[in-house]
């Protein structure tokens, strides 16, 4: 199996994270487009939605998507991936889609400890429990509908992982 494999998610699911560990256990190259926008670019997310608004970066990483998009890879992609349909067709049709689930309050704790504020610039303009809890609603189907396989992503790095392996080889055997 050398399809690609793209984590879904919303910021603080855990895609970067979990992504790394997977893709060493797999023996496949790792891409994180946020990551891979800040070294082309050179700009921050923070920086591209100064200059360009959210349209320009959504655009952006549009374009991330397809010039990651290899062989034995895997993609962490940015919380709102998703909000393009051309976005979650391209995945869907290109290789695996892994949507990292996780309650609200988790995702806060996760990201009050570690906010990464030049990466995610508020999005709603709301204090970050209330723009979880907004941006949940607006995108849980969005994460589902993109989805191959929905993994439980408030355990251990390492079972998420483990189950994500399990999920792919049943994938592969039915
Ligand atoms: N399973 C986990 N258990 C505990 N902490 C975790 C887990 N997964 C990720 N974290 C922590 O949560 C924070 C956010 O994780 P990460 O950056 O991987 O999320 P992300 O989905 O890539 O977010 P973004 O969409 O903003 O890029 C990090 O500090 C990371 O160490
Ligand atoms: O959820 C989102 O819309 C985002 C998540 C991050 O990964 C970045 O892609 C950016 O901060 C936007
Ligand atoms: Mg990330």
């Amino acid at each position: 199996m050398t399809q690609p494999l793209f984590l879904v998610g919303p910021r603080g699911c855990g895609k970067t994270t979990v992504g790394q560990g997977l893709a060493a256990s797999l023996g496949f190259h790792f891409v994180d487009t946020d990551r891979w926008l800040l070294e082309q670019s050179g700009a921050t997310v923070a920086e591209i939605v100064e200059q360009e608004g959210w349209p320009g970066f959504r655009a952006r990483e549009s374009q991330a998507l397809q010039a990651v998009t290899q062989p034995a890879t895997v993609v962490a992609t940015g919380g709102g991936m998703v909000l393009a349909e051309a976005n979650r067709v391209f995945m869907r049709n290109h290789g695996a889609v892994i949507y990292l689930q996780v309650p609200a309050e988790t995702l806060a704790e996760r990201l009050m400890a570690s906010p990464e504020e030049d990466q995610r610039p508020t999005l709603t303009g709301k204090p970050m429990v209330e723009e979880i809890e907004d941006v949940l609603a607006q995108r849980e189907a969005l994460y589902q509908a993109a989805a191959h396989h929905v993994i439980d992503a408030s355990l251990p790095v390492e079972l998420i992982i483990a189950r994500i392996l399990e999920v792919l080889r049943l994938a592969r055997a039915s």
